[in-house]
């Protein structure tokens, strides 16, 4: 990681799990456990209806909540979706764009996206904005051209002052939710392509500051040699999420490195 030009961000991705009683436990658990230093920022992405409850347990400390989705429009009749303007108000700082499964079973495209990335922006969040190839691709050999149409695409049009407030999020499909971790080696190697990516998109200060995380069955075990690689500056964690002793035990890690 290199801590001189960016932060590192270690997110926690609840998906669809947690009630509004089980996020209090778990926030309680998690401001109680805390490590004093702040070399790491930390974001726990909830479910919608856990955002209030996460976010009163969680005021005074040094945890961002952050939501999963938001909807590109500022307002109108859009049964069940939530704008980004309701999410800022309720103190929301980050929210997740592009994550596979929405894509996958949401039918999110590449134009949504890019929508939902200027909505969140305009409303003052941080888009953690994720990107990421199948096993197809990989095994074709297509990863970073598919990777640059990507960043291309959910990036058009945003500006390079508001692209300061944007995070990546490198999630290879293959490694998400498997136990199929991609090694530190091919994580470092993406990460550093996106940085490339964004380099040419937008030079090289912005792409030297931008969070890149990698996000795909990273747990307490392999976290250390993950965010060991100079472009890997944390973690967007889904399953190793949802159990506070192995969330603060990569937090503890990256606060470490
Ligand atoms: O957003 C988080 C990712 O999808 C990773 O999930 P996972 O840690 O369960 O593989």
């Amino acid at each position: 990681m290199n801590r001189k030009y960016r932060k590192t961000i270690i997110a926690g991705n609840w998906k669809m799990h947690k009630t509004a009683t089980e996020t209090k436990r778990f926030a309680e658990r998690l401001k109680g456990a805390l490590p004093r230093s702040k070399r790491c920022s930390i974001v726990l992405c909830v479910p919608y209806v856990d955002i209030p409850a996460a976010v009163k347990l969680l005021k005074d400390s040094r945890v961002a909540v952050g939501a999963q989705n938001l909807h590109w429009e500022a307002s109108g009749p859009f049964t069940g979706e939530i704008s980004a303007a309701m999410l800022a108000d309720l103190d929301v700082k980050y929210v997740i764009i592009g994550h596979s499964e929405r894509r996958a079973h949401f039918g999110e495209s590449d134009l949504i996206i890019n929508k939902k990335i200027h909505a969140a922006l305009a409303a003052g969040l941080r888009p953690i904005l994720c990107v990421g190839e199948d096993l197809a691709q990989r095994q074709l050999g297509v990863t970073l051209e598919f990777i640059t149409y990507q960043l291309k695409a959910a990036l058009a049009g945003v500006s390079p002052e508001a692209m300061r407030r944007v995070v990546i999020a490198y999630e290879p499909i293959w490694a998400i939710g498997t136990g199929n971790t991609a090694t530190p080696e091919q994580a470092g190697e993406v990460c550093a392509a996106i940085r490339g990516v964004l380099r040419k998109l937008y030079g090289a200060r912005i792409a030297r500051s931008t969070t890149i995380q990698y996000g795909g069955s990273m747990n307490e075990t392999n976290a250390e040699a993950l965010l060991h690689q100079e472009d890997v500056d944390g973690g967007l964690i889904g399953t190793a999420a949802l159990d506070p002793e192995k969330f603060l035990q990569i937090i503890q890690t990256a606060n470490q490195d």
